[in-house]
């Protein structure tokens, strides 16, 4: 082990590697106390925005959300340790992977599962929204599965894109008088404050691989049109041979999660009210893995020393659409 902080080495006994991410890996290590498997993350400190200052402000950032959220669908971290180069996150261990990975091993994801996966995903970010948090990196690889059965809990990770929302100016401007205020002020306001719907944007998508097997955009899916136009023009084909055995409340809601115009798009809130999620029987089965009734059955029971630090909204930037 290159150079491990000595007080990672002393409490947790590393072995092997059990995920590559794109920045850093995911180790395997047994704390030693308790001999409870964890996971072990690295995140090396030069793969953070180039100049020094706001690599750090930007890993600070993301290390004060991942200490303050505490959802069954969202990472814990459980300690954190750091040198000159690298952060070192120890975590629950997530023995199902990367949704990515699920996905690929079996092409589609039948529907009653992806649409248990999909409801603990809008119930994860309806918790970050509400607590001013936009991830802004939903992917198959930032979602984690907690074994390999096909029933089981899903956690959000990489918050490393996320934004912390905070009081706008334009809000406090909207709150004084208005006499000398021009009118594109209140136009603008309609928009601004829309950029949580990025994360309904990308569930979408999510949803979308999740149930087909293939991304919606993707190079050559249209001839002539790049990726970033079939965005731009919400273009995306549902390929009658994968699509055929869906029901057309999945469709529904893909439709209505990847629709162009923000203000048209389905919020969290409203895609957690749809006809395809009104699933009395997968609710039971989600809620009843999120919050196990005997703590004896919990993934990872809460460690009382979890002390969530809860970080104060206003030492992060916010994005300046909003
Ligand atoms: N990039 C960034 N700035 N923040 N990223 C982060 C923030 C810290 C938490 C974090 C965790 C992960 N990933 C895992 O935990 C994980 C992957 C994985 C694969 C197989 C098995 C297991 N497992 O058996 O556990 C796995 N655990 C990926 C990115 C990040």
């Amino acid at each position: 082990q290159s150079n491990l902080p000595k007080e990672l080495s002393e409490k947790y006994m590393i072995t092997k590697k059990i995920g590559v991410g794109v920045c850093g890996e995911v180790k395997l290590a047994f704390e030693r106390a308790t001999c409870k498997k964890v996971a072990l993350k690295t995140i090396n400190k030069k793969d953070f925005p180039a100049s020094v200052g706001t690599a750090t402000r930007s890993a600070e950032r993301e290390i004060q959300i991942l200490q303050k959220i505490d959802h069954p669908c969202l990472i814990k971290t459980k300690d954190f340790f750091q040198t000159d180069d690298s952060y070192y996150i120890v975590l629950e261990l997530m023995e199902g992977g990367e949704l990515y990975d699920r996905v690929k091993s079996k092409q589609q994801i039948k529907e009653p599962i992806a649409k248990l996966y999909f409801y603990q995903m809008l119930k994860a970010v309806e918790y970050l929204h509400n607590n001013g948090i936009i991830h802004r990196d939903l992917k198959p690889e930032n979602v984690l599965l907690s074994s390999h059965d096909d029933v089981c809990i899903i956690k959000i990770t990489d918050f490393n894109q996320s934004k912390i929302l905070e009081e706008s100016a334009l809000m406090r401007t909207l709150c004084g008088t208005p006499t000398y205020l021009a009118p594109e002020v209140f136009t603008d306001a309609v928009t601004v404050g829309y950029s949580r719907a990025v994360d309904a944007w990308s569930l979408g998508v999510v949803l979308f691989v999740c149930l087909a097997g293939y991304p919606p955009f993707y190079p050559n899916a249209r001839i002539g049109l790049s990726v970033s136009d079939q965005i731009t023009q919400g273009i995306y084909t549902f390929i009658p041979s994968k699509w055929d055995g869906i029901s057309d409340d999945a469709k529904d809601v893909v439709k209505k999660l990847l629709r162009v115009d923000p203000n048209a798009r389905l919020t969290i809130e409203e895609a957690l009210q749809h006809p395809w999620l009104m699933d009395e029987a997968m609710k039971e089965t989600a809620e009843g893995i999120m919050y196990p009734k005997d703590p004896g059955d919990a993934d990872a029971t809460a460690d009382p020393g979890d002390a969530d630090a809860t970080a104060d909204p206003g030492d992060a930037t916010a994005d300046p659409g909003d």
